[in-house]
C-alpha cells in the first residue's frame, strides 16, 4: 500500500483526517473519561497524558508502514471529537485482516458521529486496502457500539472474551466481520419479491505475455475493492458481445470488434440480493492501451497469481479454468 494514500475522508457533517501531535491535549481530555475508556479494550484508566502523544506518534508510524490507518474525527468547525481507524493484522493461514476501532468524546455523543465515521472508514478500507475483511468487537453491554457496527454493514460472527485494561478484567464481547460482498447487503431484509437476474458480460483480456487484465472495482460501486474482469451489465436490446465492446470502451478506452471476443465459460452465482449470470469472453486483440476511465486500478496478472487478488465470489470458478488454459 503506497504511503501516499491520502487520509482525508468526508463523513458529512464530519471530516476524517490524520492525527496530529497538536491533537494530543484534546484527545487526552476526551478519552480520559471513564464512560469512554471503559468501553475500549486497550487504553488504561486513568489515561496518562504522555500516552496521547505516544498513540499519535504510533498512528503516524503505522500509516508509514502500511499496517494501520487511523483518523481524527473532526466537527464542522474543525475541532477534534474522537478517533476511528484500523490496524492490519496477518491471520494464520495467510491474508490480512483490518481490525476496526473507534471512540467519540462524551460531549459529542448522540449525534451519529461514530456511526458515520465507522461506516465511512469501513467502505474506504475495503475499497482501497489489501485486506480480506474487516473485523471488530464490542463489549456485549455496549449496545451503542453494536449498533454502530451493524449500521456500517458488519455481521455478527460470534462471541468471545477480551481483556479490558481500564476495567481490569475479561469481558464477553460480540465479534463482527464485514467483507466486500457484505457492503451490498441491506442490513434489514429487503421486502420479499422476485429475485433479480442480472446479466453481465465480462472479458479476460490477455496480453502477449499471457497475462490477464484485472480491474479493481472503485469506491462507490458495489463490491468496491474486489478485482474483476472488466465488463458490465447487458442493457435491454443489447447482445452480450455488443455490451462488452461498449463496456471495454467506456471503462478502458479500448476499441475492439465483436469478432475478437471468444466465448470461454460463464458464471452463474447467487449473491445475497441477486442472481448473476455472466459470460466470460477471451480477447487477445484490441486497439488502444487500457486506461482506467472510472478511477479503477488496473493490473496485468499472471494466471498463476490470480489467487493473490481478491475477486467476487462469482469469479472464483474462472481461476482454475484460466490457469489450465494459459
Ligand atoms: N464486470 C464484472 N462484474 C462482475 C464480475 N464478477 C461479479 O460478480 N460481477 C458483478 C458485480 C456487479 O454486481 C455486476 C456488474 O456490474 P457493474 O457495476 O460492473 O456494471 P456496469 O459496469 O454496467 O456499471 P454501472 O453502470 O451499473 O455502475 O456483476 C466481474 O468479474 N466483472
Ligand atoms: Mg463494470
Amino acid at each position: 500500500m503506497p504511503d501516499s494514500l491520502p487520509l482525508m475522508l468526508e463523513a458529512p457533517p464530519y471530516r476524517l483526517r490524520p492525527l496530529h501531535p497538536t491533537d494530543a491535549t484534546t484527545l487526552h481530555h476526551l478519552v480520559n473519561d471513564w464512560e469512554v475508556v471503559r468501553m475500549l479494550s486497550r487504553p488504561p484508566f486513568p489515561y496518562p497524558r504522555e500516552l496521547a502523544d505516544e498513540w499519535i506518534a504510533a498512528t503516524q508510524a503505522m500509516h508509514a508502514r502500511g499496517d494501520g490507518y487511523h483518523f481524527a474525527i473532526t466537527n464542522t468547525d474543525g475541532s477534534f471529537i474522537g478517533c476511528v481507524g484500523l490496524r492490519i493484522e496477518a491471520v494464520p493461514g495467510g491474508g490480512r485482516v483490518g481490525q476496526l476501532g473507534y471512540w467519540v468524546g462524551r460531549p459529542h455523543w448522540g449525534r451519529g458521529a461514530a456511526r458515520l465515521a465507522a461506516a465511512r472508514v469501513t467502505r474506504w478500507a475495503l475499497a482501497h486496502l489489501d485486506i480480506t475483511c474487516l473485523r471488530a468487537s464490542a463489549a456485549q453491554d455496549n449496545i451503542a457500539s453494536i449498533k454502530v457496527l451493524e449500521h456500517a454493514g458488519f455481521r455478527q460472527t460470534g462471541t468471545d472474551s477480551q481483556t479490558f485494561a481500564a476495567r481490569g478484567t475479561e469481558l464477553p464481547v460480540a465479534t463482527f466481520e464485514a467483507t466486500r460482498t457484505d457492503m451490498d447487503t441491506p442490513v434489514s431484509d429487503p421486502a420479499p419479491g422476485p429475485r433479480r437476474l442480472v446479466l453481465v458480460a465480462a472479458g479476460a483480456l490477455i496480453d502477449a505475455q499471457n497475462r490477464i487484465l484485472l480491474a479493481r472495482r472503485p469506491e462507490g460501486k458495489s463490491m468496491a475493492g474486489l478485482w474483476e474482469f472488466p465488463g458490465g451489465k447487458v442493457e435491454a436490446g443489447e447482445t452480450p458481445e455488443a455490451a462488452l465492446v461498449r463496456e471495454l470502451h467506456e471503462e478502458l478506452g479500448l476499441d475492439l470488434s465483436r469478432a475478437c471476443l471468444a466465448p470461454f465459460t460463464f458464471a452463474s452465482h447467487a449473491y445475497p440480493t441477486f442472481d448473476l449470470l455472466m459470460p466470460l469472453y477471451l480477447c487477445r486483440r484490441w486497439q488502444g492501451t487500457p486506461t482506467p476511465r472510472e478511477g479503477q486500478k488496473l493490473a496485468w496478472v499472471e494466471a498463476s497469481a490470480l489467487r493473490d487478488y481478491a475477486m467476487p465470489e462469482a469469479d472464483l470458478p474462472f481461476i482454475p479454468l484460466l490457469q489450465a488454459l494459459l
